[in-house]
Order: structure tokens, then sequence, then C-alpha cells
């Protein structure tokens, strides 16, 4: 089976132009430029920078890009219209992504043209994009739906006008894996073929690995599955499954995968569902006892794939099905010694908030540890006051008094909003006691009405420890001060080594 795919797969990256046409998705050419720069530094073979016909900006895109000297092939879409291909030529573009409407549906329907028509539109295509000294991917759309000879034979007489390569499109998502298996062979013979997933049904990925399998040398992929409709092919998906489960070396710097998604979903917009393969939240994240408890003996148990491959961390989120090893393991990392019966108290506390249909965060356990260990710890920060002024016509600020250590602090800041001007300003306040970093704020269960309950999460970190601390207010302000003032506590406090093991 192995051997069936090609030695060194090739990957057009179309995260950049496929992803970019996900609904409401539109990326400034610096942001197209951070991506690709990232995309060619993992190895990526070809990026696919967006349609230069599309937009001034789409050619500001791609001339910067192309004048970036990335390792990486720089391509652009085109129709089967000169134009397409004169701004490809003229902003700098290596290669094309030539797309011709296959399927007798598209032809009729969306062109009102015939298959003769087509062809020559096609041919022409090819052959004016050589003379413009261009790179020519020759791309069937909508070709899983297609008359499969009339296909072939389109893409053989563009091979012999001079296509370098070819590409089979399943634009719809409607090819099965096993179809793929008889319709890419003889196509795959003609020339170097690439394959084009997208994930209607859910296919993308488990299509494109089997026309890998079939022989296409290149599959087109996008981050995070990004794209049309339900998106396309994920490449760290697709980059994983290669590696782990067929043994193929793909040539990618894995351990960037993680980085690429986030810097993707940051600069789209579009966040990552949570429970996303490889590069959602919770891809690497355990919470039941008896996974967590295996994972901690041997992290093989629960996890296919290490979580560093792919540049992550495995974290384990206490709550109702916890059991007592992952909670020991938490209170040790903590710097926590706990008894038995002292264990089994925080594990059921814990349990009770998770039945309170609450997160139980860094903080939630600390609080629990230090009342059922009997330890009082005098708070090293005690918020005195905060002020914010935001409106249609101010500038958000905020001010804040703090007591650090038993001094008063005040300290001001503007921000993007009010709750990003109080945490600048609480984070100056206590910048002489320890250099906090804020990596994370998420704003949860924000239900019913506008007076419904706000639960904001917040990840801080400092000297490389990240804690998770939680606030709930009806106020978003409030409760982000408080997931704030908690963490901040958290992180200053001075570990314990001899913490615990109070007897009583
Ligand atoms: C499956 C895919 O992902 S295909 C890629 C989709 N990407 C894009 O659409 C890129 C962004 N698009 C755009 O900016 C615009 O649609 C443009 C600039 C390409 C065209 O804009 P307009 O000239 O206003 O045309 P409009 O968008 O209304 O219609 C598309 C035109 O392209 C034609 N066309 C569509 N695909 C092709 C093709 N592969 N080759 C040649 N012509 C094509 C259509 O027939 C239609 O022309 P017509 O009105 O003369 O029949
Ligand atoms: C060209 C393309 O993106 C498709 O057919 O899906």
């Amino acid at each position: 089976m192995i051997a069936l795919f090609v030695k060194s797969p090739r990957f057009l990256d179309t995260t950049l132009r496929d992803g970019e046409q996900t609904p409401g998705v539109s990326l400034k050419p610096d942001d197209k430029l951070n991506i690709a720069t990232l995309l060619s530094d993992i190895g990526v073979s070809v990026i696919e920078v967006g349609s230069a016909v599309a937009s001034d900006g789409e050619r500001e895109s791609l001339r910067l890009i192309s004048d970036a000297g990335l390792a990486a092939e720089i391509c652009t879409f085109v129709r089967g219209v000169q134009l397409d291909i004169d701004y490809a030529a003229d902003y700098g573009a290596e290669s094309v992504h030539l797309v011709i409407p296959v399927s007798d549906l598209h032809i009729e329907k969306k062109l009102r043209k015939d298959r003769e028509y087509v062809t020559q539109m096609a041919w022409d295509s090819v052959e004016y994009a050589k003379e413009r000294g261009l790179i020519v991917e020759l791309s069937g759309e909508d070709a899983s739906r297609a008359d499969q000879a009339y296909l072939y034979d389109l893409y053989a007489g563009g091979v012999e006008r001079g296509a370098d390569r070819i590409c089979f499109c399943d634009t719809v998502g409607v090819m099965t894996p096993e179809r793929a298996s008889e319709i890419i062979p003889p196509l795959a013979a003609l020339a170097p073929l690439s394959i084009h997933c997208h994930n209607d049904l859910g296919l993308g990925l488990a299509t494109t690995l089997s026309a890998m399998k079939s022989g296409a040398s290149c599959a087109h992929a996008t981050v995070n599955g990004l794209g049309e409709r339900a998106g396309n092919t994920p490449l760290e998906e697709l980059v994983m499954s290669l590696e782990v489960l067929y043994g193929v070396k793909t040539g990618i710097r894995t351990d960037e995968l993680y980085h690429l998604s986030t810097l993707v979903s940051r600069l789209t917009r579009v966040p990552l569902p949570t429970n996303k393969a490889i590069v959602g939240e919770m891809a690497f994240t355990h919470e039941s006892g008896i996974h967590a408890h295996g994972i901690l003996r041997d992290a093989a148990t629960y996890e296919p794939i290490m979580p560093e491959m792919v540049g992550r961390r495995r974290r384990i989120l206490l709550g109702k099905h916890s059991g007592s090893a992952s909670v020991e393991a938490a209170l040790s990392e903590m710097g926590y010694k706990t008894e038995t019966r002292q264990l089994q108290e925080i594990v059921s506390r814990v349990k009770q908030l998770g039945d309170e249909g609450k997160r139980v965060t860094d903080s939630d356990l600390h609080a629990i540890a230090e009342a059922v260990l009997d330890i009082s710890c005098t708070p090293v920060i005690r918020m005195k006051q905060f002020t914010t002024v935001s409106g249609n016509s101010v500038m958000p600020t905020a001010s804040v008094t703090l007591t650090v250590n038993g001094e008063d602090i005040t300290q001001a800041s503007t921000g993007a909003g009010p709750v990003d001007a109080v945490i600048m300003a609480l984070r100056k306040a206590v910048q002489d006691v320890g250099d906090i970093t804020l990596e994370e704020y998420h704003v949860d269960a924000i239900y019913g009405g506008t007076d419904a309950l706000v639960d904001v999460t917040v990840k801080l970190m400092k000297d490389g420890e990240l804690i998770t601390s939680r606030g709930a207010r009806t106020d978003i302000i409030m409760a982000s001060v408080e997931a704030m003032i908690s963490g901040m506590n958290r992180l200053l406090r001075e570990k314990d080594e001899n913490r615990g093991k109070n007897t009583h």
C-alpha cells in the first residue's frame, strides 16, 4: 500500500486563494505575505496566493509575495481568459492554476457553451500561458462530475500544448475515495497530477489520500480546512495522516503546523472549532479520569500522535469527569502535597464545581486546595478601585489602584475597548513585581439577556509558567478584572515546596 504513494509528494497550499474564498474572509497583502512566508518556510512546494484578476489588492499581494524571494513556487488562479493570464504574468507569478469547467453541468448551465468551445478555450489558454513564460497547472473544475473520456482528451491535448501539470478538482466534494482510486491512475499517467478536494460531505481528506495513493503526486490543501462552503482538505490533517498512518515523508516541518494554524485563524478571524483534529484546542486535552490516568502512565494510550510533533503541548483539564490521578498530578504541578483523604476531598469538590456546569481553572483548584489543606495565603495583589471610560467620542481609558505587597499603586491605560484598557492598566500596575503576559482571553456562556452571567477565562504567563483563571459576573469588565487579579495572584505567589500535607 505504502509503495503506491509517490516518494516525495508535493503540496499546493491554497489557503490564500480557495481558503480566502471562505465567505467573509479577506486578507490584506501584508497578512498574505506573513502566511505565505510561513508556508514556504515549513516546506510547502507551491502557494496559490489568490486570483490576480479579482482586485487591485489581489494583484498587490501577488507582486509583494512574488518579490519576497520565497523558496516556494508562487502561483495564482486564472480562468481560461487572456486578461487573467496577463495579470498573472505581469504581477510576477511563476505558475498559474488554470481552471477550466469540465462537467456538462458547468459547461452548459454556467458558461452556456459546449464541450468543443471549452476544449478550445483550455488549449488556447495553455498555449498563451506558456507563451507568457508561466508554469501551467491545467485544472478541471467539477472534474468528478465530468464525462471522464472527455476530461481525459482535454487534459491530453493540454499536455501536448505544454501544460506542465494537470489537476483534478472534486469541486463540490462528491467523489468517494473508492471512485478516486479508479479514476486517478489513467489520468496520473498523462502528467504530474494534483488532487483538489472539497469537504461538503466530510470526505475531503479521505478522497485526497485515496487519490494520492492512486498516483496523484501533489495535493491541494488549506490551513485549517478553510475554503468555499465546508472548505477544502486541511493541510495539517493531510500531512499528519501521511506521516503517521502511511509512513510517507512529506518534507513538511510538522512542528510548525500549530503555529501556522493559529496565525491563519487570527488573520482570517475564523476561529478553530475546539475539537478540530490536530489544531483544535481540545485535540491534545484530556479531562476524563480514565484517560488522564492512562495518559499519565503512557501518553500513547490515548494519543495517536505526540503533541510536540505538531508544536503543541498536552493539557489535562479538571472537571466532573476527573479522577484522583489527574487531580493529584495538577496539585503536584502547583507544589501541593496531599494525603489520600485530602486528595479525595479535593476531587469531590472539583466534581461539585463540574456538576455546577463550571470549567475548573487553576485558580479554582488552587482555592480548593488551600481550603482543604487549611492554608491561608495573603494575596499579593488586592484591588482597591478601578474606573473605565468609553463612548463614541472618547478613547477607551481605564485607571486602577491596586495594593501590591502592601503598597498602593495607581496606573492608567488606554485600549481598544474598556476591557483591553483595564487589562493593560492592571498589567502596568504589577510590572515591577512580575512580567505577566496575557496569552489568551475568552468570553463564555453569554446567553439570555444583556444581564446574563458572563464567564471570562484568561491564560496568563510568567517566566514560562502558564495558568488559567476565571471570573464570572454579570458585568464583563468586572469579570475580566476578577479573572486577571486571581490569575496574577496565582503567578506571583511563591511556590512553596512544603505546601500541603497538613494533617487534621
Ligand atoms: C471552484 C472555484 O473556486 S472557482 C474560483 C472562484 N474564484 C473567484 O470567483 C475569484 C473572484 N472572482 C472575481 O473577482 C470575479 O468573479 C471575476 C473578476 C473573476 C469576474 O468578474 P465578472 O467579470 O464581473 O464576472 P462574474 O463574476 O459575474 O461571472 C464570472 C464570469 O467568468 C466566466 N467564467 C467562470 N469560470 C470561468 C473559467 N474557468 N474560464 C473562463 N471563464 C469563466 C463566467 O462565464 C462569467 O462570464 P460571463 O458573464 O461572460 O458568462
Ligand atoms: C478550482 C477549485 O477551487 C475547485 O474546483 O474547487
